[in-house]
């Protein structure tokens, strides 16, 4: 088999496939080719299945509240089988209308292990063998989870999240959690809530490595210890060993803990081995990660690179926002660069965090004067009306000219709100954009608007947030 197409994408995760999609709007013949489970880590193993599960576990730590709200038969308690089940016929579902889109688009779509062949030609190892000529290639083959020496991954003792999603979750019971990166601080909440005790391996207080402020992951430890959640720092996982039905664990500062299973939320690593890229001139650097600019260009000419295998930022909203900088690039040359700031990162914990653009200290060093537009939703109607209200929204804008700098949501449904400033086309007309903009009263969606009516009255940017 031989044929000829103007894109062909490598990897069918968020990147792969919104480049897939986007481009064959657009008008180019797209195929894309993929060797596991359409939708990639993100809709198998990730985003999708902890989302679903991340409803449930905070539906189960809210309903501590229900009696007092006149809803009777709380608390609830969590079924973790039931809950693994749930998830994978969500999975099924999105994936069936995924590969639906791309069939009515008329995405060429190959099943296979996809490598370079030394010039944008892509070889197929698979039930779909053969060659594809393409003038532009784009890999999207994303990342895995990162080996920890001492640690063998065991199916239902020593558990990636990539085991954990792909077979049926062990039962509930002690479980370590090991990291305090963004996985450690999802699954550690979401495991408690299923019915797992959680005794939680941390390298440090959770999301310490993140843009969020101290005021967020301080709202978030707050939180956690609310719903009874505590990490252990000190000691980081040195080695795993399975004795009977137990797992042990050795820390490296000597202690030795116990428990039915163990999840590592220990870091990824890109998957860019064995993909010929030596061969076609594309560079990779010392992590594994592809090289790439701005526009998304590898260093081969019509190779692009987008998502977890090349940007260091791992989440799925970097790999979509990349994904369409590629496909802009290779329909006009150098028409588009990605700005990774701009894109939102969401955390879905015991509080639901979202955040985007620079940070304090990331706006001092830009020589801005960061001026702080602030409001709780403590005092919010209908986040006190659904015992929402811990959390809060904070804007970050510059005191001379009224740019929107950037923005930090805490709080229920933080990952929706948050589109209100990551919608916004211009950072300089934003925070007035917002301000004119009309809001459904009562909305959590409110403390946004008057965030950046704090900011005109403590910071003096009413003509630049008025208008007038
Ligand atoms: C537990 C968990 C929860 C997460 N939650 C979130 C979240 O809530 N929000 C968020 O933004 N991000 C989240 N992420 C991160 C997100 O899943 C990744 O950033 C995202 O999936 C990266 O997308 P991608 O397209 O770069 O690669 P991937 O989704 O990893 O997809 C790459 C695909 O390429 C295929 N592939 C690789 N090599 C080849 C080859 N040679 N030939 C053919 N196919 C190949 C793979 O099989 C895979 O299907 C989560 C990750 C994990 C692990
Ligand atoms: N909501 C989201 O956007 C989302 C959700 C999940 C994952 N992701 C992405 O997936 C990637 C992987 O997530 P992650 O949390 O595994 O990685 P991470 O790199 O964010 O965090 C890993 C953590 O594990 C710690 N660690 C490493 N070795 C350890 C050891 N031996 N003992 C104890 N702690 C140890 C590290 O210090 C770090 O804090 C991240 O890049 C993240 O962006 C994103």
């Amino acid at each position: 088999m031989r044929e000829s197409l103007d894109l062909m994408v490598i990897g069918s995760g968020p990147g792969g496939y919104r480049a897939a999609i986007y481009a064959a709007l657009r008008g180019l013949s797209v195929g894309i080719v993929e060797e596991a489970d359409w939708g990639g880590t993100c809709l198998n193993r990730g985003c999708i299945p902890k989302k679903d599960w991340h409803y449930t576990a905070k539906t189960i730590a809210r309903s501590a509240k229900f009696a007092d709200r006149g809803i009777a038969g709380g608390p609830l308690r969590g079924d973790l089988a039931k809950a693994w089940t749930h998830q994978e016929r969500v999975v099924a579902q999105v994936q069936e209308s995924y590969v639906g889109f791309m069939d009515r688009l008329k995405v060429r779509k190959f099943r296979g292990r996809a490598r370079l062949d030394g010039d944008t030609n892509v070889v197929i190892d698979g039930p779909d063998a053969g060659t594809v000529e393409a003038a532009n290639v784009i890999l999207a083959t994303g990342s895995r989870p990162a080996p920890l020496p001492g640690v063998e991954p065991i199916s239902g003792k020593v558990l990636t999240t990539d085991m954990l999603f792909d077979e049926e979750a062990p039962p509930a019971g002690e479980v370590i959690v090991a990291g305090s990166g963004i996985i450690g601080t999802e699954m550690a909440f979401i495991l408690a809530q299923l019915g797992c005790s959680v005794t939680w391996v941390a390298s440090g207080a959770p999301l310490r490595k993140t843009k969020f402020t101290p005021q967020a992951r301080g709202a978030l430890e707050d939180k956690l210890r609310e719903y009874g959640i505590e990490w252990r720092t000190g000691g980081r996982l040195a080695g795993t060993r399975v004795e009977g039905a137990r797992v042990l664990a050795e820390l490296d500062d000597g202690a030795i803990l116990e428990a039915d299973w163990l999840l590592l939320g220990t870091g990824r690593e890109p998957v860019t081995t064995d993909l010929g890229l030596g061969g076609a001139g594309v560079e990779t650097d010392g992590k594994g990660y592809i090289q790439v600019d701005a526009h998304r260009r590898t260093t081969r000419a019509g190779i692009y690179a987008i998502g977890d295998c090349a940007n260091r930022n791992q989440t799925a909203n970097h790999a979509m926002a990349d994904a369409v900088v590629a496909v802009k690039n290779i329909l006009e040359a150098e028409s588009a660069e990605a700005d990774d700031d701009l894109v939102p990162e969401v955390v879905y914990s015991a509080l639901e965090m979202a955040r985007v653009g620079l940070d304090d200290d990331e706006a001092e060093d830009a020589e801005y004067e960061p001026a702080v537009g602030f409001t709780s939703f403590e005092t919010n109607p209908k986040a006190l009306g659904q015992d929402t209200d811990e959390g809060f929204t904070r804007l970050l804008a510059d005191m001379d000219e009224g740019i929107l700098l950037g923005g930090e949501i805490i709080g229920d449904s933080a990952g929706e709100l948050i589109h209100i400033l990551t919608s916004q086309p211009d950072p300089e007309t934003a925070l007035n954009r917002i301000a004119q903009g009309k809001f459904n009263h009562p909305a959590m969606a409110e403390e946004v608007l008057n965030s950046t009516e704090t900011l005109a009255a403590n910071w003096g940017l009413g003509p630049e947030i008025f208008g007038e």
